[in-house]
């Protein structure tokens, strides 16, 4: 298992950050850590990382405890925190040169310029950071997650105010670097996360609301709901073969359903079968944003 978090709690003060909340990604798995602010996305990613202690719980990577082997540990992760604090000052290769050191990496000048094309820093890399654009930036924070090529990526909100290109390009970069190592990225855009894996964890208020493959979130996302309204005042029994009905007044009757288009049909036929005057016909399907929004409200 390359991150194991069990029972894992964060209390600030009064404050849980994070309230004994278990998960498992398994290696090779780019998993989305989705939540809205606040949720505890960052609180969990340090603990994972060893930059913060927990108050109850452990976490664990490549089945090692963080919390009583950080320097092991360490080695097994890159992490790219929120606040990308780089040094400014520094040109690109004499910044990867000092991290590089700090994992007393051997062979570091290979090593720099392979990190430098991996997260496709090249046409920028004679420059000192502070002349860098905040997507070039973000490559030297991932550059520097990577030099010691660990096999586990924690990345928090590694997107986070770029503009809509160096999205889609970190995000590439990101889908590459998937398919040698185990990515948790934090994120909280659902699209996001559906650019990037298969797997989602959502968090809210310090707990799981949601562990799921994406495929099943979005088979939720086409579900929603038909609303008829008729006429004629009619008996519930004439739509026997429907689930999930509820009247709303009279004559209107709302439906739940997954298929909203294909329930259309059925309910037009039905009325025409019936000699009913349908005066209106409206479905509501759910998106991304709303499955979201259902589970962090
Ligand atoms: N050092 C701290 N001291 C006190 N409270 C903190 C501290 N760090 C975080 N918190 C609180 O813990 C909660 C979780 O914060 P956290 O930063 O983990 O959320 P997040 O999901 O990463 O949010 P965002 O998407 O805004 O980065 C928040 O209510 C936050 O105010």
């Amino acid at each position: 298992m390359s991150i194991e978090v069990n029972n894992l709690v964060k209390n600030y003060g009064e404050q849980k950050a994070v309230n004994g909340i278990s998960f498992k990604v398994n290696k090779g798995e780019i998993v989305g850590f989705l939540g809205p602010n606040g949720a505890g996305k960052s609180t969990t990613m340090k603990m994972i990382t060893g930059y913060l202690q927990p108050s109850g719980g452990e976490a664990l990577v490549c089945n090692i405890k963080v919390n009583d082997q950080s320097t092991e540990t360490k080695q097994k992760i890159g992490y790219l925190p929120e606040s990308n604090a780089l040094y400014y000052d520094m040109y690109v290769r004499e910044y990867l040169a000092f991290i590089a050191e700090v994992h007393q990496i051997e062979n570091q000048k290979s090593k720099i310029e392979h990190v430098i094309e991996q997260v496709g820093l090249t046409p920028e890399a004679h420059k000192k950071i502070a002349q860098l654009s905040k997507g070039y930036k973000q490559r030297v924070g991932l550059a520097a997650a990577l030099i010691h090529d660990p096999e586990v990526l924690i990345l928090d909100e590694p997107t986070s105010g770029l503009d809509p290109n160096q999205i889609v390009e970190i995000r590439n970069v990101i889908k590459e670097l998937g398919k040698n190592k185990t990515v948790l990225f934090s994120s909280h855009i659902m699209q996001e996360v559906q650019a990037l894996c298969e797997r989602v964890i959502i968090i809210n208020k310090g707990n799981i609301v949601a562990d799921d493959q994406l495929s099943h979130l979005v088979k939720n996302i086409h579900s929603g709901s038909v609303t008829l309204e008729i006429k004629e005042e009619i008996d519930e029994s004439l739509f026997n073969q429907i689930q999930n009905i509820s009247r709303v007044n009279r004559t209107t009757w709302n439906f739940k359903t997954d298929n909203p288009e294909q329930l259309k049909k059925q309910l037009l036929q039905i009325c025409v079968e019936k000699n009913l005057n349908i005066l209106s016909l409206t479905s509501d399907t759910n998106n991304l944003e709303d499955v979201f929004r259902s589970l962090t409200a």
